[in-house]
């Protein structure tokens, strides 16, 4: 037998009968594009890590997660683990759900629209390993980072609001709005338990509140790519909920 070939077997059996380190938490609405190309590039880039993806559907109409199903059976029930919710609830609380699931000592978190490579996750590991950190972030704006496909409105909200937040909240990390991260688990399950935002604005208030403890926090620069399928759940009303939700975290936290 090809030596490489059993020992892809033992490391599977391994797997299959110890936790996995990491739990890559995927929140989905209409992704049904984008889900199989992001479980292959995860799968790609991953080789080595011990991992499971737990993908939150928000009961998206296009049939995410049927195309879901699919992937558990392509490529086991325990890689890829469907935890949908019955309606769209927000992206903080799909985060909160997915939690209460997962079995590895770390958490991932990032977009299922291929905005956030998964080649970047092995230098976010490595990163954390080496200075022993909380919690990594991907960066799109510290050096070698960037965000391409934006309109120019998109962008200079992003930024702005990333200099905004800044200066109201006292930021030292570059990116506090991104959601490509990775966390210790009980880290970030005792940040979720504080947190009091459901939307887009939460990624904002969990670094606020981890800097706030002083945790270790790391950075990698990312480039940020636009979707290519589908659309972003990103409008109007997520700007508002936003810079409401900064107000009140500057005027409440104590
Ligand atoms: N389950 C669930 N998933 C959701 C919901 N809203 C969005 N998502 C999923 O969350 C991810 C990000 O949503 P997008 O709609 O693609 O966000 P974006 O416009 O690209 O915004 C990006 O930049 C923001 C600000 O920098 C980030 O806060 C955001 O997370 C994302 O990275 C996608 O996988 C999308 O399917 C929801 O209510 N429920
Ligand atoms: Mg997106």
């Amino acid at each position: 037998m090809n030596p490489n070939f059993l020992k892809h077997i033992l490391k599977c059996l391994f797997q299959k009968m110890t936790n996995p380190e990491y739990s890559i938490l995927l929140p989905t609405y209409n992704e049904r594009e984008n889900l199989p190309i992001m479980v292959y590039l995860l799968e790609k880039y991953l080789k080595d890590i011990s991992y499971e993806i737990i993908v939150i559907d928000d009961g998206s109409p296009d049939g995410t997660q049927d195309v879901c199903k699919k992937l558990q059976k392509a490529y086991g029930e325990d890689k890829v683990v469907l935890r949908p919710r019955p309606s769209k609830l927000g992206l903080g609380t799909a985060y909160i759900h997915g939690l209460k699931f997962a079995k590895g000592k770390f958490i991932i978190i990032m977009d299922a629209d291929l905005s956030h490579h998964p080649k970047y996750i092995p230098e976010m590991i490595e990163l954390r390993k080496r200075k022993n950190l909380d919690i990594v972030i991907g960066t799109r704006y510290s050096q070698g980072g960037g965000v391409s496909g934006w309109n120019l409105k998109r962008k200079v909200l992003s930024k702005r609001g990333n200099i905004c937040s800044s200066l109201v909240l006292d930021f030292r990390v570059s990116d506090s709005t991104g959601s490509f991260r990775v966390y210790r688990k009980d880290v970030f399950k005792d940040l979720v338990s504080k947190c009091i935002s459901k939307g887009y604005v939460f990624q904002m208030e969990i670094m606020f509140r981890a800097q706030r403890d002083g945790l270790k926090i790391g950075e990698v620069p990312i480039a940020f790519v636009d979707r290519f399928y589908g659309s972003s759940k990103y409008g109007v009303n997520e700007f508002y909920d936003w810079a409401k939700n900064l107000w009140k975290l500057f005027s409440t936290v104590e």
